[in-house]
């Protein structure tokens, strides 16, 4: 159970943390937040020894410090940490609305207050006592005008709050789902993905085919012409994949120059004839790079594997499946589709 005070400290480490990241320009990904949720939480000691000696030394935090610091400090603990932060402030969010439901309870004194002065004008007051009467609801009503002066401020602000934790969220969850160099989603986002859809199979017996995707040669691209111009090749190919399959599919990068492409409603035969699509529309572009577009970098090709969803599948399954028919592709001389 999380307690008020976990409450309090969850949103004071979110304040302090997010414009600290944003005074350090470093980028709010789940990786650093989670360092920077560790730091102001205190809780670990070595973590914050190694950042404050950065900064004592004007160290900058460029994405290789960063990544340093999350090897060293978080791997082990992620995603649970990045999870935690999300669940708590969502726990923050509901105390926030919790806050807002309490001022509304004050209206309530007042109504009670105005039938009983009602029930004492049935008893044939006197002048003095209505007098009384008539002061007392006066009191009242200036109360509750200063009440409500008070009451929509604090609402402003706490809805201000609420809206900004709302979009720090959405953001955080938005990035733990992405794939920062392509923008395609990442692996976590299509394994969620995949056990929904296996999940939709055992209950209506829905199928979903999975293409298994990887550059050729590329580690002789990444040699001939730098890891910049290759990490180019991997947006190029993330776009003209995503620009070849529908909404309701999902293209993500699985890791390094591989990449997956599940497709929900899609039987083998119709995931083979998207895998086409892809593999021709890769290969169709000549690529060139340079001012005047003179350094040729040739045709980029993939090699795809392409496997269907079977009774008794999870997502490890269907994929070392699409993986297999992959190997068989590269196998069988690259630029081609295989599917079993
Ligand atoms: N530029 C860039 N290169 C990457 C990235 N991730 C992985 N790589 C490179 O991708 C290459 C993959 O090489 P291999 O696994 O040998 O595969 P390959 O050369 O494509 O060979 P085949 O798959 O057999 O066609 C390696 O050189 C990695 O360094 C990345 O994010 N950016």
């Amino acid at each position: 159970m999380h307690n008020t005070q976990n409450l309090e400290q969850t949103s004071h480490i979110l304040h302090l943390a997010l414009p600290k990241m944003a005074t350090l320009s470093i980028p709010v990904t789940p990786e650093n937040y989670a360092i920077w949720f560790d730091y102001f939480a205190e809780r670990n000691l070595n973590l914050k020894r190694a950042i404050d000696g950065l900064i004592a030394n004007g160290v900058q935090f460029t994405p290789e410090v960063n990544l340093g610091l999350y090897n060293r400090f978080i791997e082990e603990q992620s995603p649970e940490v990045i999870e935690n932060v999300q669940i708590e402030t969502q726990i923050l969010i509901n105390s926030l609305l919790n806050k807002i439901e309490q001022l509304n309870v004050g209206t309530e004194s007042f109504s009670t207050n105005l039938n009983e002065f009602g029930e004492k004008l049935q008893t044939n007051p006197n002048t003095d006592e209505l007098n009384l009467i008539v002061g007392s609801i006066i009191a009242e009503v200036d109360q509750v005008i200063a009440n409500n002066h008070q009451m929509s401020a604090s609402l402003e602000s706490l809805s201000d709050e609420i809206a900004n934790l709302k979009d720090e969220m959405e953001n955080l969850s938005k990035v733990a789902m992405t794939d920062e160099l392509t923008s395609l989603k990442n692996r976590r986002s299509y394994e969620l993905f995949a056990a929904e859809q296996m999940t939709k199979f055992v209950d209506t017996q829905t199928v979903c085919s999975l293409l298994m995707i990887d550059i050729d040669n590329f580690k002789m691209f990444n040699d001939t012409f730098g890891h910049l111009i290759g990490d180019k090749v991997l947006a190029y190919v993330a776009l003209a994949m995503k620009h070849t399959v529908k909404g309701d599919d999902l293209v993500a990068r699985y890791g390094g120059e591989e990449f997956v492409v599940m497709l929900p409603n899609a039987k083998l035969i119709d995931a083979v004839n998207v895998a086409e699509k892809i593999r021709e529309r890769i290969a169709l572009k000549q690529l060139s790079i340079g001012k005047e577009k003179k350094q040729n970098l040739g045709h980029i090709t993939v090699s795809i594997g392409v496997a269907t969803i079977q009774t008794g599948d999870d997502v490890d399954t269907l994929l070392s499946r699409a993986d297999e028919q992959l190997y068989i592709a590269k196998a069988a001389g690259k630029n081609c589709v295989k599917f079993g």
